[in-house]
């Protein structure tokens, strides 16, 4: 990458840039990256919020493409700098084919590093996924582990394994000779279970809670905490790798990075009420007020009527029994990894999170508040 004295001369490519991450990545480059000359922007469906981005001095240019199309991706990526991959499909939910979610997440992965490699694009950032560690098929807990913990890392559902490929393809292509001859630097950063403006589980769960009375009731221990991580803190982490890679491809190149801040451990639900609370919602219960039973019962019947409902509509709720497992098992990060590598601290604490989040909630239509 171009160093200070070029300043504003650098081209950024961000995949999924409005998606629910990409956005956060989008709007904290063109704020907190001085050497940004163009932002291109590929997604599958480009938000209609991009044109207020074209009044800035960094140039924006808004590309709709498919990354699974291979020379789609080819021609958004040639001349950039660095690429910043976070379009994917995910879903957890049963709402796309397994084929289709590997042919997004795994060949779509593939298409970007195969143009990165023939165009001559030298830095490339991957949005991995904790879930590519786990929680695993046999529910294993994983509590407060870093990027160096021994787990058994199995998965079987489509969304988990796709993303544990597509990282693998993106670590190994480290080092690969770009057009020009020089190597191709690549790394991977794996987000807990993101939360913030713009969070459409968070969505749903809101107006879930509307339609049943202001009331969600629980259905996992508050025992069970889930790693969770602000958006805004993610979208930062991608923007100082993608600085860094450069001036630190040995240490770098290669890696993997969970991110992380200061939000609270807590089951998936308790979490959530941090934020569906203040705008109205109740959570029943101090403890599940199901039998794990039933709700491994409810939860298969749930696969059973959305497979035959899908000729009629797309039946995709939230309790089915992969995401009844996920949260049913304790998964959680402790490291700095990220701070001792590339000097990464999140930027907004707990409390700057939790409002941001709160006041989104709150202007969403329909809120109760
Ligand atoms: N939401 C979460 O809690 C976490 C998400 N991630 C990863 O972060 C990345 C972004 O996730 P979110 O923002 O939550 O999802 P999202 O669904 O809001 O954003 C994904 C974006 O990718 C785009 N996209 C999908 N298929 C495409 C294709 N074929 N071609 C071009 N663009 C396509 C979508 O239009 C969307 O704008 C994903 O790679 C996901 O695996 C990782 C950890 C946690
Ligand atoms: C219905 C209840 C059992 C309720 O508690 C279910 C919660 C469930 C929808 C979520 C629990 C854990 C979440 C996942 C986790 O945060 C890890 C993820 C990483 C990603 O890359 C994408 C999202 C997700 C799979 C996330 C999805 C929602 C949960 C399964």
């Amino acid at each position: 990458m171009a160093d200070s004295a070029q300043a504003q001369k650098l081209v950024y490519l961000v995949t999924g840039g409005c998606g629910f991450l990409g956005e956060h990545v989008v709007r904290m480059l063109l704020q907190q990256e001085p050497q940004l000359r163009e932002l291109r922007i590929f997604d599958l469906h480009l938000g209609p919020w991009l044109e207020e981005l074209k009044t800035g001095p960094v140039q924006v240019t808004a590309i709709q493409g498919d990354v699974t199309q291979a020379h789609e991706v080819a021609a958004a990526v040639a001349g950039a700098h660095v690429v910043i991959h976070t379009a994917g499909l995910v879903d957890v939910f049963g709402k796309t084919s397994p084929e289709t979610i590997h042919e997004v997440n795994v060949q779509g992965t593939r298409n970007v590093i195969e143009a990165c490699v023939q165009t001559g694009t030298r830095f490339l950032v991957y949005t991995s996924s904790m879930e590519v560690v786990g929680p695993n098929i046999k529910g294993q807990p994983f509590y407060r582990g870093n990027e160096n913990t021994p787990y058994e890392a199995v998965h079987r559902h489509p969304y988990p394994c796709s993303k544990a490929l597509a990282e693998q393809l993106v670590l190994e292509a480290n080092g690969r000779k770009v057009l020009g001859g020089l190597p191709l630097v690549t790394c991977a950063l794996r987000p807990t279970g993101i939360y913030g403006e713009g969070h459409q589980i968070m969505r749903d769960f809101y107006h879930q809670g509307l339609r049943l009375g202001g009331r969600l009731f629980r259905a996992i221990p508050a025992s069970v905490e889930h790693g969770r991580v602000y958006v805004g803190n993610v979208a930062w982490m991608h923007v100082l790798v993608a600085r860094e890679l450069e001036h630190r491809a040995a240490l770098m190149g290669g890696q993997v990075y969970f991110c992380y801040d200061n939000s609270p451990y807590k089951s998936y639900e308790d979490f959530n009420m941090e934020f569906l609370g203040p705008c109205g919602l109740r959570l029943v219960g101090t403890r599940p007020l199901l039998p794990y039973w039933l709700l491994v019962f409810l939860a298969a019947l749930n696969v059973l009527l959305q497979w035959l409902l899908r000729p009629l509509l797309l039946y995709a709720p939230l309790l089915n029994p992969y995401t009844l497992a996920m949260a049913n098992t304790t998964f959680t990060v402790s490291t700095d990894k990220a701070r001792r590598h590339f000097g990464y601290e999140p930027p907004f604490s707990w409390e700057e999170s939790r409002t941001r989040t709160i006041r989104w909630v709150q202007a969403m239509e329909g809120s109760a508040q």
